[in-house]
């Protein structure tokens, strides 16, 4: 099993990362000094695969499992569903010192995590990601919440978890399209601090696809320990932690224009990443040929570097104003200057972005 640490003080806590681990959570619990009673979050395809095994480890660590089972997919992060769980928790008892267990992808880790953070204030929160995109960023840092109407993570908090399991084995029953997801965000990382880790992905893309072993190992560890540096320099995205969204200001824009329902998070952030390396090189800030990695790199993996034609300039751009970097209505946007670096612009024009997103379409 491979521990990469998190230091943020009293904060800090490990991610754990191995094959056939779930079953060490009760041992890892143990020594937590948590209640008695746990609330367990997941979706009924998840709890149907892992339920059991993660229920039993529990037990063996004197942990009695609630089950709090939530629809599939990202209509289900919001405020009723989340108070449908804090009914839950407290008609079966669950006090201040009782953990929330994220088990599943992003919606699950992000309501489990909102959930852990409000009911009575902040009880302890575990996050046992199943999905590539959860393992390698959602349940890493702290960000945990729900949607708005309006707009995606509108209403959150930054509260780090305890602990993080990683099972590479859950990763082996997954979509094709939910690994494509998480190489996204992997892509990314590669992206914004580490030009080594992307010309790694460049020749190891076919052993991620083909879920071989040792590449996904590599690439989980490495995404972790970057998105850990990150988080450890800025806890709560007062500057340097926004380069970690990259491809967001756009994949958010599409997300929400197409309901939540038409692209998976990764290639939406996928397109993202691609209208950012086009915007970069329009810029004058990224030479043509690294624009032209990041590019490839993202079809390679199956995601789309084009945004979806039913949308035009003005409408995705009106939603990118929304988003949660934008200050005093100036859009601010994360854009690589190099293959392994970003920079945060804070005042991005309108003309800019519409002409970057007529080229992308
Ligand atoms: O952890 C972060 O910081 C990120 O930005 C990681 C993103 O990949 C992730 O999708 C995050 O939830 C987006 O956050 P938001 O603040 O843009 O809602
Ligand atoms: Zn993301």
């Amino acid at each position: 099993m491979i521990t990469v640490p998190v230091n943020l003080d009293k904060r800090s806590y490990s991610i754990y990362i191995g094959s056939g681990i779930l079953n060490c959570l009760g041992d890892l619990i143990k020594g937590l000094n948590f209640g008695k009673k746990a609330l367990l979050v997941s979706n009924p395809a998840v709890y149907q695969r892992y339920g059991e095994i993660v229920e039993k480890s529990l037990a063996g660590g004197g942990v009695e499992v609630i089950a709090g089972e939530i629809g599939d997919g990202e209509e289900y992060k919001t405020l009723d569903v989340a108070a449908g769980l804090y009914d839950l928790a407290f008609s079966c008892g669950l006090d201040r010192r009782c953990p929330v267990i994220a088990l599943g992808g992003g919606v699950v880790g992000d309501l489990a995590g909102f959930i852990a953070a409000t009911y009575m204030r902040g009880v302890p929160f575990i996050q046992v990601p199943t999905t590539l995109l959860a393992q390698v960023d959602s349940s890493v840092g702290g960000k945990v919440a729900v949607n708005h109407p309006r707009g995606k993570n509108i209403i959150g908090a930054f509260y780090q978890p305890a602990l993080v399991l990683a099972d590479l084995e859950t990763l082996k029953t997954l979509p094709a399209a939910e690994i494509k997801s998480g190489l996204a965000e992997i892509i990314k990382y590669g992206v914004i601090s580490d030009g080594g880790f992307f010309a790694w992905l460049e020749e190891n893309l076919g052993q991620l696809l083909g879920l071989r072993a040792a590449a996904m190992e590599h690439a989980v560890e490495t995404s972790c320990r970057i998105k850990a540096e990150v988080v450890e320099a800025d806890e709560t995205e007062q500057g340097l932690r926004a380069v970690l969204n990259l491809g967001h200001t756009v994949g958010h824009a599409v997300e929400a224009l197409t309901g939540y329902k038409v692209f998976s998070h990764g290639e939406a952030v996928g397109m993202g990443m691609a209208v950012a390396a086009r915007m970069a090189l329009r810029m004058g800030m990224l030479p043509e040929k690294e624009a032209g990695r990041i590019i490839s790199l993202i079809e390679r993996a199956g995601l789309p570097a084009a945004l979806p034609a039913d949308f035009t300039p003005d409408e995705i751009l009106e939603v990118m104003r929304r988003d949660k970097k934008s200050l005093e209505g100036r859009l601010t946007m994360v854009l690589p200057a190099a293959v392994g670096q970003v920079r945060i612009i804070a005042d991005v024009t309108g003309e800019t972005v519409k002409k970057t997103l007529e080229t992308s379409i």
